[in-house]
């Protein structure tokens, strides 16, 4: 996925020379899920809506999801006004899982019923048209450390979803998964055990050496290391029994308010 939060998922792969005989992919993660359901990716990361969506056909990856257990920094809801205040809202085309965030916290906890509008995901475009724009990735994660450096004479509000998700469920918050096509899995075990492998160690080459890895990161992105390195120990790829649950959780939710199918169980490839 093209976002900084996919690079420690990444960093390894360029050193190992791991999966240089499969062809990559690279693009927005709304993209990357439409291509894995229609069968011209085989395996790859898909935005846990989708896979609610196409649970049955999907395999997971065990152990690998980009998500939170808290604040995420990169899934954001921006606006100049209150809460309360709003009435229409932007959401960013990039994003399938977070929007939906996004409406039930609107529509379930804060009991408001605002007009949506899909939008790219521009935050000053975005806020032309709405009262509040819902972003995730670099985009957001920038809203977000504009908001902190600016401090209290911001004049945004910068509202973290992953944050208001654990407050009003307890629960981590997974935006996104890793899967294959269960006919591809069944096929192709080996290579699928491989890329499993390859991810997992990449991830945690990644994690032990944060530091470099950001410093790296920082000659070509906007951020500093310091708020790479923050950003990379925010997120969380881990997919253990509380990060189930909080899919579980978002998936009675989401199917309750008839957005998906009711998922029966999470089904995992073989690794
Ligand atoms: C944490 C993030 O999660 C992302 C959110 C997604 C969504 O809302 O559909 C999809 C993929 C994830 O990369 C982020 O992009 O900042």
């Amino acid at each position: 996925m093209q976002f900084l939060n996919c690079l420690p998922l990444y960093w390894g792969l360029v050193h190992s020379g791991a999966l240089l005989d499969l062809e990559l992919t690279k693009d927005t993660p709304d993209r990357l899920s439409d291509a894995l359901v229609a069968g011209d990716l085989d395996i790859g990361p898909i935005s846990l809506v989708e896979y609610l969506r196409h649970a049955g056909d999907l395999a997971v990856l065990p152990d690998l999801a980009v998500g939170s257990d808290g604040p995420v920094l990169s899934v954001v809801a921006t606006s100049a006004l209150p809460l309360s205040e709003v009435r229409t809202v932007a959401l960013g085309s990039t994003s399938r899982t977070s929007v939906l965030l996004a409406r039930m916290l609107f529509e379930q906890r804060w009991g408001l019923r605002p007009q949506y509008v899909t939008m790219p995901p521009d935050i000053p475009l975005m806020l032309r048209e709405a009262d509040l724009a819902v972003t995730i990735g670099d985009v957001a994660l920038r809203a977000t450390y504009d908001a902190e450096r600016a401090g209290p004479g911001h004049p945004l509000r910068v509202f973290d979803l992953a944050r208001e998700w654990r407050e009003w469920t307890g629960l981590p918050m997974v935006f996104a998964l890793w899967a294959a096509r269960r006919s591809f899995a069944a096929a192709h075990p080996g290579v699928v055990k491989e890329v499993h492998e390859a991810f997992r160690s990449s991830l945690d080459a990644a994690l032990l050496e944060v530091d470099e890895v950001a410093r790296r990161a920082a000659r070509f992105e906007v951020f500093d290391p310091a708020t790479l390195a923050r950003y990379f120990t925010t997120l969380d790829f881990r997919l253990g029994a509380r990060q189930q649950a909080g899919i579980l959780e978002f998936a009675r939710r989401a199917a309750a308010r008839g957005d998906v199918p009711p998922l029966g169980e999470i089904v995992f490839a073989s690794v």
